[in-house]
């Protein structure tokens, strides 16, 4: 079954998808077969591997070594081209339709396509979309564009409904990594009331709570890389 076959068969059968977020930048690869043993053991359900900002190399390694201790899906999430490896599973094909910067919404695909022909890699086209949260986000400084604002509804409905009608499978509603907020419950169920496709939310996400109200709001995978980052017995807290 293919990884989108999968997360939709979830999504009818009710199961909540839980991505852990790896950052290649700050992973030590002597460390990675703990960290890879507790996410086994966690609730989570997916692997992404990504960052706003990357050496070149270092995804593969990572990835190549998470590989090694899971059968989780392994699905690239990355900031640039030269994150794509053929050592994962899938990748996030992201075009940042909240932004209006030609590089990140069509540009890098360009680029990205000789590349990807040599790979076995699933690739899901989805439809990034970066919400503001208070604080400049590394996504927002390196793609040099300017996030939606989360006082204004309509427009983030409007521009994931955008994105589905021009075929993309996935939306993925992004607070920023660390973010000081959440996206808002709101905000979740006010564009899951609109789409047919899955909705992807990560952000800022850091307690049981929070992950729920996701969840309850409508988001069908959510992303969490800081808590887990921070404090490697998150996903045992979750269990309780
Ligand atoms: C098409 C290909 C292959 C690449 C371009 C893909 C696009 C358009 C990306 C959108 C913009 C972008 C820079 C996304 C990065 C997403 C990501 C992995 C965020 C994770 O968090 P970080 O931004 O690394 O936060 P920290 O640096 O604070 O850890
Ligand atoms: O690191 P956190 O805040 O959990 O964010 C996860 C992800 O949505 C960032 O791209
Ligand atoms: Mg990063």
């Amino acid at each position: 079954m293919t990884i989108y076959s999968h997360i939709k068969k979830s999504i009818v059968e009710s199961e909540r998808l839980l991505a852990v977020l790896i950052d290649p930048d700050k992973t030590e690869l002597d460390t990675i077969e703990g960290i890879v043993r507790k996410i086994n053991q966690s609730v989570a359900t997916h692997i992404f591997v990504g960052g706003s900002e990357v050496d070149e190399g270092a995804t593969e390694a990572v990835v190549q070594a998470i590989k090694r201790y899971t059968t989780l899906p392994v699905m690239l999430f990355p900031g640039d081209v030269t994150q794509i490896t053929d050592e994962a599973d899938g990748i996030l094909f992201l075009s940042l339709i909240s932004g209006r910067n030609p590089d990140y919404l069509i540009g890098k695909h360009v680029e990205s396509v000789s590349k990807l022909a040599k790979t076995q890699l699933e690739v899901l086209p989805t439809g990034y979309i970066l919400i503001e949260n208070g604080k400049q986000t590394a996504v927002e400084r390196v793609s040099n564009t300017k996030p939606l604002s989360r006082s204004n509804k309509q427009h983030i409905v409007d521009t994931a409904k955008a994105g589905a009608l021009l075929g993309m499978q996935l939306i993925y509603l992004e607070a920023g990594s660390g973010a000081t907020h959440p996206i808002e419950p709101e905000i979740i169920s006010a564009v899951k009331d609109t789409l047919n496709i899955p909705l992807i939310v990560g952000g800022g996400i850091r307690s049981k709570t929070e992950l729920e109200a996701a969840y309850k709001a409508g988001a069908d995978l959510v992303v969490i890389g800081t808590a887990f980052e921070t404090n490697q017995l998150f996903f045992e807290q979750l269990k309780l």
